[in-house]
């Protein structure tokens, strides 16, 4: 595993480096590290991750202790029962929620001692975000949508960036377009776009097949494939959807917020093999937890 990762994260160097706007020597972003740290970290590594909701007996433990590395230019699901951890692990790997103990590294940056504004900042840089709901602003073209993590990060919208971002996700005649008049696939790829533009180290997708039809979910799957085979874009997804899975490197399985199991290159059907199976798992728990 470690050494296909190595692997993996040698041969995507480049790749990520000359990311979906140009080569990483553009990047203009604040708070944007060297391109030596970006070089040689993981895009994420989580260690030993736990979070606690609430004290004493009512506690939540939504994590207990999650390790996960993710090299730059990899695809990477979050499968396991509601419940499982799933929205916390991706929330704490974005610094939109902060871990209880253990470490969060963000493309080189420790997560954990930084301040509510670094945060911000940082996250405004280095993480682009993909919702099931797209989350486009109604009153934006899908040009202004795209360039909208520039403005926010301070920096001067490039419009020849966007609009080679809006090529890349095969919209470049709808740059002006409202996402009402959008269908919800192509709002989903103006949402990638406008993930992609800071050319973030991480994209953190939450069911962004979840809303689609199968056909349109299948298009916007192949285009963050796409994202991270050929622009060198590294996605962590969540979602309870095997065939959505099936799209990415690897699938890792959380129960009871523990990464219990990892699969690599696995197909629809062996996927949601593995989920049946800790939903049985489970069942047979609480029924062994019940009787006892
Ligand atoms: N803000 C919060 N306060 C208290 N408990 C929380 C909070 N957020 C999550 N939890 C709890 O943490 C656990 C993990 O929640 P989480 O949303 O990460 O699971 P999930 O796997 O994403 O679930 P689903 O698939 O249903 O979205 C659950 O028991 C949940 O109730």
């Amino acid at each position: 595993m470690q050494t296909n990762e190595t692997q993996s994260q040698s041969k995507t160097q480049t790749q990520s480096q000359n990311g979906p706007g140009g080569p990483r020597e553009d990047t203009h972003l604040a708070d944007s590290g060297t391109a030596l740290d970006r070089a040689s970290a993981w895009a994420l590594a989580m260690d030993g991750v736990t979070r606690r909701y609430g004290r004493g007996g009512r506690a939540v433990h939504a994590l207990r202790g999650v390790d996960v590395r993710l090299p730059h230019g990899s695809f990477t699901a979050v499968m396991g029962p509601s419940g499982s951890g799933k929205s916390t692990l991706l929330q704490c790997a974005a610094g939109l929620d902060r871990a209880t103990s253990g470490r969060v590294t963000l493309g080189g940056q420790d997560l954990s001692g930084l301040g509510e504004r670094r945060l911000t900042r940082l996250r405004r840089s280095r993480v682009g975000f993909v919702f099931q709901s797209f989350n486009l602003l109604p009153t934006l073209t899908a040009e202004q949508n795209v360039l909208l993590p520039l403005r926010l990060a301070g920096v001067r919208p490039d419009r020849t960036a966007a609009a080679r971002m809006l090529a890349r996700v095969g919209l470049a005649d709808r740059a002006r377009s409202r996402p009402g008049e959008l269908s919800g696939g192509q709002q989903q790829r103006v949402a990638i776009a406008r993930a992609l533009i800071t050319r973030p180290d991480l994209v953190c997708a939450d069911e962004p097949s979840g809303a689609l039809d199968p056909a349109t979910a299948e298009d916007v799957m192949g285009l963050l494939r796409q994202a991270v085979r050929e622009w060198g874009a590294t996605v962590l997804m969540v979602t309870h959807d095997p065939a959505a899975a099936a799209w990415a490197d690897r699938a890792l399985f959380l129960q009871d917020g523990l990464v219990v199991d990892e699969a690599n290159g696995w197909d629809a059907p062996e996927i949601a093999a593995r989920m049946r199976s800790m939903r049985t798992t489970r069942a047979a728990t609480a029924a062994a937890e019940v009787a006892a």
